[in-house]
């Protein structure tokens, strides 16, 4: 470890995308493992963090403990649950320190308190933090500008592993959030999330969404759009999750010396306008 290294927190540590984000940092000149945390209850409690990465032995052992695990810390990578993360953003605003926040499923009320954390923390929130789709995003926003709602549909398609458990997926959210800005339209109130039975015709203009689950599949997104006798397909297809925590590492390194505020993959990857 350098003086200077960025002191870095591990939150979900024997999660995947944890043991993930403690092999990134192992491999990353700057910054360094200060602390991992696990849920109470956990059988990982007390086991070295390196070894349930699979890196061998960096004497830090997972603790229940956030409150010691932030102290000294400079930043906590969190890929957890909405109502974790919530948590942590609240001890994080108070340490004063560099919240990332990958975790997907978060309600309304919850990016609220992100926010309110962010008034004292350098918040940096992403539905997917690797560069390939930060950037599939800007071309989607593209794409809709350009091919009129009155001639082509988009639908926003995902798949991932059995063990998901929030659907759309955070990243087909963000895809559709910027089909919607390039459309000028409002996500929220034009989005078709589910179809079943008799649902009549498509209507003009909605972004629609189609979710796909099974086996080992780490992250497969595409944007269709689809017009009178032919189609467009923006797509990513995520290998290996060591992508998102390499992004988590790069917003964490980028927000060291921001002023508290609520930040993007876009802001860290430079691709905001
Ligand atoms: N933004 C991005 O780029 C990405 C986002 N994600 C998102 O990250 C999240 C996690 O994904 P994944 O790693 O696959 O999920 P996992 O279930 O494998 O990991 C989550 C971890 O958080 C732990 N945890 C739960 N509650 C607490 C708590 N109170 N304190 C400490 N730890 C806790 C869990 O422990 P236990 O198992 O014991 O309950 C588990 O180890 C999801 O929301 C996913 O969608 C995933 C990949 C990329
Ligand atoms: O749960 C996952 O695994 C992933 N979650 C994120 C999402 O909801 O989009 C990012 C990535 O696709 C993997």
């Amino acid at each position: 470890m350098a003086a200077n290294d960025m002191r870095l927190v591990v939150v979900g540590a024997a999660g995947r995308m944890g043991q993930a984000l403690i092999r990134v940092i192992h491999e990353t000149e700057g910054v360094t493992l200060h602390a991992a945390v696990g849920r109470e209850g956990s059988a990982f409690i007390g086991k070295d963090a390196g070894e349930i990465a699979g890196v061998g032995p960096l004497g830090v052992p997972v603790s229940t403990d956030p409150l010691q695990a932030f102290l000294d810390a400079e930043g906590v990578l969190d890929f957890t649950t909405p109502a974790t993360s919530v948590t942590f953003a609240g001890l994080a605003a108070q340490a004063r320190i560099v919240h990332i926040i990958g975790t997907t499923g978060c309600s309304i009320e919850d990016e609220e308190k992100f926010k309110a954390a962010a008034r004292h923390a350098r918040v940096v929130k992403s539905g997917n933090m690797s560069l390939g789709v930060n950037l599939l995003g800007v071309l989607t926003e593209q794409a809709a500008r350009a091919l009129p709602a009155t001639g082509w549909d988009i639908e926003v398609m995902e798949m991932h592993h059995k063990h998901k458990v929030d659907a759309p997926s955070g990243t087909a959210l963000l895809l559709g959030e910027a089909a919607a800005k390039g459309r000028g339209i409002d996500l929220a109130s034009q989005s078709v999330r589910v179809r079943d039975g008799h649902t009549g015709a498509r209507p003009v203009g909605t972004i629609g969404f189609a979710t796909l689950r099974g086996g080992s599949v780490v992250g497969d997104h595409s944007v269709i759009l689809a017009g009178e006798g032919e189609l467009v397909t923006l797509s990513h297809s995520a290998r290996d999750r060591s992508i998102f925590a390499r992004g988590a590492v790069a917003a964490a390194l980028w927000a060291r010396d921001k002023k508290p505020g609520f930040y993007s993959m876009l802001d860290v990857l430079g691709l905001s306008r």
